[in-house]
């Protein structure tokens, strides 16, 4: 009798849960075989076997503005249609990818996303709906790719790709289509594509800039922001070579990244070096010879959810509930919001703030310090009853809790001899709105 009866109601929360998405996936793919049928059944009529080989008249149809192009034409449509892509992250790039994808005819579109889709995803994830909001990404990609083109077959893979199961998966496409925006999921599935020999299309869009080949990433949508039209069209550069490689074209980016600069407009095309004979995965002597652990190998998570950290002692740290009655006590004290500026704009806590972003701590703590110090020490002399520095509180806060952590750990070191009493916000804003005020905005 050690299992209480809380968590076996959660249990059977998660569990009906997995169903609910079972089931989802299973009307799905059982309309999808209904549709399919549809579509397949002139087999029987014609009595030709290699009908699949062919283009049908709704085909012909569907893909006329194509086909007539004399670069890719019928051949081009037909190694299409028997061909396989692979889109790995179903967010900014990979709904332009998947989208454009589905529409040129490709046969099998397999959509790999671990996550489920959030309002601030769509913006730019364009295949969700505000009603998907909560459901699995690649399921939402696919029932959207399948009302543009029920043709295609195509495949979600509700799981987090990763050393143990890539192989497998890539295994049985033609061609992968990199959409993802972590470093280690990057060298994943470059390793994985050299091993299985398989192409690799590459892409990355952060704030402005954007490029197709090759892996290389270093903050995320979350952290740096981004418009989400740059993703649009980084995503659709990305289907286009995943096209041309598909049906046969002569690939655009063997050996070239593509740069674009959504601030200025601009594209630059860069010619890569060959390939390294040195190469640890395709040089003469590899070392990698099957696939290892990335998240280790990169120092970072294949996800881009930052992990909370554990920066502070309890004692550093106060609730948000008790931030709330320290305000509702008129307790004095100086808030420090270490939020990039920009971040102000969206929204404050309802008490004024000094707004140090973070970065500039690590730059010149010393600096920092002596700011906040003449703060807190207005607020001693305007304020009667708390005439000794020390009884003041310094209260920092940020988005989510981690900055706030890192920049109380530098001051608390700093400012030791001062007696200045600092603590930060566990879990930041984001707390704030789920312990004091449901209608403060969470970004
Ligand atoms: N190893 C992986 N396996 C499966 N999906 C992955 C993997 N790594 C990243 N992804 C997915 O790739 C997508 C990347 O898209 P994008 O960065 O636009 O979305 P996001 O991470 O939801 O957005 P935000 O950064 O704003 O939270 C995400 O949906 C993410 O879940
Ligand atoms: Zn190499």
């Amino acid at each position: 009798m050690d299992v209480t009866v809380k968590e076996l109601q959660s249990e059977l929360a998660e569990k009906e849960e997995e169903i609910r998405r079972l089931k989802q996936l299973l009307n799905m793919r059982e309309d999808q075989e209904e549709r399919l049928k549809v579509y397949i059944s002139p087999e029987v009529d014609v009595g030709d076997k290699t009908y699949h080989e062919r283009l049908s008249n709704a085909d012909i149809s569907r893909y006329s503005r194509q086909l007539i192009l004399p670069e890719f034409g019928v051949t081009g449509q037909i190694k299409l249609k028997s061909s396989s892509v692979l889109v790995v992250g179903a967010g900014g790039l990979g709904c332009p990818a998947a989208i454009y994808l589905a529409a040129a005819g490709v046969g099998k579109l397999g959509v790999v996303d671990y996550d489920e889709v959030e309002l601030s995803n769509l913006h730019r994830q364009i295949l969700h709906t505000v009603d998907r909001v909560g459901v699995s990404k690649s399921l939402s990609v696919a029932q959207s790719c399948f009302r543009l083109n029920p043709s295609v077959l195509y495949i979600p893979y509700q799981l987090q790709l990763n050393s143990t199961n890539a192989l497998d998966i890539i295994k049985s496409y033609d061609v992968v289509v990199d959409a993802t925006d972590n470093v280690a999921t990057r060298y994943l599935l470059n390793d994985a594509c050299v091993l299985a020999n398989k192409p690799l299309v590459s892409g990355s869009a952060l704030r402005f800039e954007g490029q197709p080949p090759p892996p290389e990433t270093v903050t995320n949508c979350s952290e740096g922001g981004v418009l989400g039209v740059v993703p649009g069209i980084i995503g659709s550069l990305q289907a286009l070579e995943a096209i041309k490689i598909a049906s046969g074209m002569e690939p655009s980016f063997c050996q070239r990244l593509l740069l674009f600069d959504g601030l200025d407009g601009t594209f630059r095309n860069i010619k890569l070096r060959s390939r390294s004979k040195s190469c640890s995965v395709c040089g003469e002597k590899p070392t990698i010879l099957k696939l290892i652990d990335y998240e280790q190998f990169c120092g970072a998570g294949a996800t881009d959810k930052n992990p909370d950290l554990h920066v502070l002692s309890d004692s550093s740290r106060i609730s948000a509930k008790e931030y709330a009655s320290m305000l509702n006590d008129r307790v004095p004290h100086v808030l420090l919001d270490v939020r990039p500026a920009v971040e102000l704009d969206i929204c404050k806590l309802p008490h004024p703030a000094l707004n140090i972003p973070f970065p500039l701590f690590n730059k010149n703590i010393s600096q920092v310090a002596s700011q906040i110090m003449q703060v807190v020490n207005d607020q001693c002399h305007s304020t009667t009853e708390q005439p000794d520095g020390s009884t003041i509180q310094v209260v920092c806060v940020c988005r989510r809790g981690n900055d706030s952590q890192l920049a109380v750990d530098l001051l608390q070191k700093k400012l030791l001899s001062t007696g200045v009493n600092l603590v930060d916000i566990r879990g930041g804003l984001y707390s704030w709105t789920k312990q004091v005020d449901a209608d403060f905005p969470t970004y």
